[in-house]
């Protein structure tokens, strides 16, 4: 089993103590104690009590600034104290390949039986190629390491892939890493590649590489203890992805029906290479959103029909036989949730639809737009099409029958009163939450105002809608009904824990 190892990164003793029992209390199963973060520390005087203190089994590493520590001082004095924890009966030790053979000869070859010797590689700035880890693993191997290291960079999720290949064919204990926001699916699905151990830290401020989990987050939202090999990978590719609550929604959900998937976010740059590298049966199902909703439809080999009429997916299933089949679960998402803001359930009949001849200005032409747009026509309304790039308006308005509006005349656009504004753009979407559509006096002009975005919950737009007095409906509403459709065709067909939804979009929107 996988362990869960918390690195500690106190400046003092007495701070790293208090560490290890918060991590013992929080379901680590035991702690990196990184010597090079400690000020001042004198080995003889520090080390005792320190590794007295811990609660748990205790991995000790004194990383030197050449390969990424904070220690600056010689290697004698580094592989005394290495040495010195290993007579102080340390569980583990950790030296760095580049002076692994100089530490055995310092120690003779010999080390307490209980003590394993981890022999690490970082780079702190890709990830090399399958052949070269392989050889790198070889190389730790030969040096006499009890257990490998080797912690890569991401530049793109896909470099992940390699760490993975290597990590199921490794005939020693080995542990996996890849760093940065792009690698975080090497630290969560270490247990399905067998990793030795992952690093989950205590809080954002002591972190010891990028990309580190909480251990409350591996544990809780990921549940990383039931993770296995046979384990499906599910996600969301989007790109920000941080914002997204997918994640915890629909691992809550996985867990609350003993479902095996694990559900990550998942930063991608390019949807075609990822969907191509990622090909396993595994990897079995897919959210995506911005920027790559339309391109998807290009990724898919099979699309549900009235996905392929919006002209954009956020929902990639791969089926057993390996084709990935489109959907899209935000239309009827998105209009349902616009209908019952307006009044009264919608119908799937256009003619008694709340929305049925009024008039709707969607701003943003991307795959939310399209499928807002396209439901809106479906249901009678009269659609208006704003985007920043008005051919892209343009070439949607024809596409669905509508009219395109150039974004700098939505200031005054005012056909008529009664009018609804749906946003599918990320403007205001978290981080930039200062962000809006449309400026707050033309607001006036509608009778109901729609965010796509629900990151924040409440966006500077609903806010300014609000002020005006104009009725308003969030995107939580979408979000909560996108993800219902997602999770029965993630599960193959069992129905989403509605309820359970709408607490955890309460409790974490
Ligand atoms: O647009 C959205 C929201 C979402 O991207 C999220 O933020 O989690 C998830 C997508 O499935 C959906 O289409």
């Amino acid at each position: 089993m996988t362990l869960l190892c918390v690195p500690l990164v106190g400046r003092t003793v007495e701070e790293m103590i208090a560490d290890a029992a918060a991590a013992a209390a929080t379901g680590g199963d035991m702690v990196e104690i990184r010597l090079d973060f400690i000020q001042g520390f004198r080995p003889h005087e520090h080390l005792p009590p320190l590794l007295r203190g811990c609660p748990l089994p205790a991995l000790v590493t004194y990383r030197p600034v050449w390969e990424g520590g904070q220690y600056e001082g010689d290697d004698t004095t580094r592989f005394e104290t290495l040495r010195l924890a290993m007579e102080l009966g340390v569980d583990y030790v950790d030296i760095e390949l580049k002076v692994a053979d100089k530490f055995m000869s310092f120690i003779s070859g010999h080390k307490p039986e209980k003590c394993k010797l981890i022999v690490s590689s970082h780079n702190y700035e890709y990830t090399p190629s399958c052949e070269e880890i392989t050889n790198l693993v070889a190389r730790i191997q030969a040096v006499g390491a009890d257990i490998v290291k080797v912690a890569t960079t991401a530049k793109d999720i896909v470099d992940v892939s390699r760490m993975f290949q290597v990590m199921v064919h490794c005939q020693v204990p080995m542990i996996g890493l890849v760093m940065s926001e792009r690698g975080l699916m090497s630290r969560v699905l270490a247990p399905k590649f067998g990793g030795y151990l992952t690093f989950g830290i205590l809080n954002a401020t002591k972190t010891s590489a990028s990309g580190q989990p909480t251990v409350e987050d591996l544990l809780d939202i990921y549940n990383i203890k039931c993770i296995g090999p046979d384990t499906k990978v599910l996600g969301l590719i989007a790109n920000p992805v941080k914002q997204s609550k997918s994640p915890i929604l629909h691992n809550k959900c996985l867990q609350s029906i003993g479902y095996n998937a694990v559900y990550l976010p998942l930063l991608g740059d390019n949807l075609a290479s990822f969907l191509e590298t990622y090909s396993s049966p595994d990897f079995s199902g897919f959210s995506c959103s911005l920027p790559f909703k339309v391109d998807a439809v290009q990724c898919c080999d099979e699309h549900e029909p009235v996905a392929k009429s919006i002209g954009a997916i956020n929902t990639i299933i791969r089926r057993p036989d390996g084709k990935l089949v489109g959907y899209n679960t935000d239309y009827i998402g998105a209009i349902s949730a616009i209908e019952d803001g307006i009044g009264g359930p919608g119908s799937k009949d256009a003619a008694s639809s709340p929305l049925a001849g009024r008039l709707i200005v969607v701003v943003g032409a991307g795959g939310a737009g399209k499928a807002i747009a396209y439901g809106a026509k479906e249901k009678g309304a009269r659609v208006v099409i704003a985007n920043r790039t008005y051919e892209k308006a343009v070439s949607l308005a024809n596409a669905i029958g509508g009219q395109a509006l150039r974004l700098e005349d939505l200031e005054t656009f005012r056909p008529e009163e009664g009018m609804i504004l749906a946003n599918a753009t990320s403007l205001g979407m978290y981080p930039n939450v200062d962000g809006t559509p449309i400026p707050k006096k033309a607001l006036c002009f509608y009778d109901v105002v729609f965010d796509a975005v629900y990151a924040p919950k409440v966006t500077r737009l609903l806010r300014e809608a609000e002020e005006c007095g104009v009725k308003v409906v969030s995107g939580v509403e979408m979000f909560i009904r996108q993800a219902m459709g997602q999770f029965e065709r993630f599960t193959g067909g069992i129905e989403a824990p509605e309820c359970l939804m709408r607490e955890i979009a309460a409790k974490y929107t």
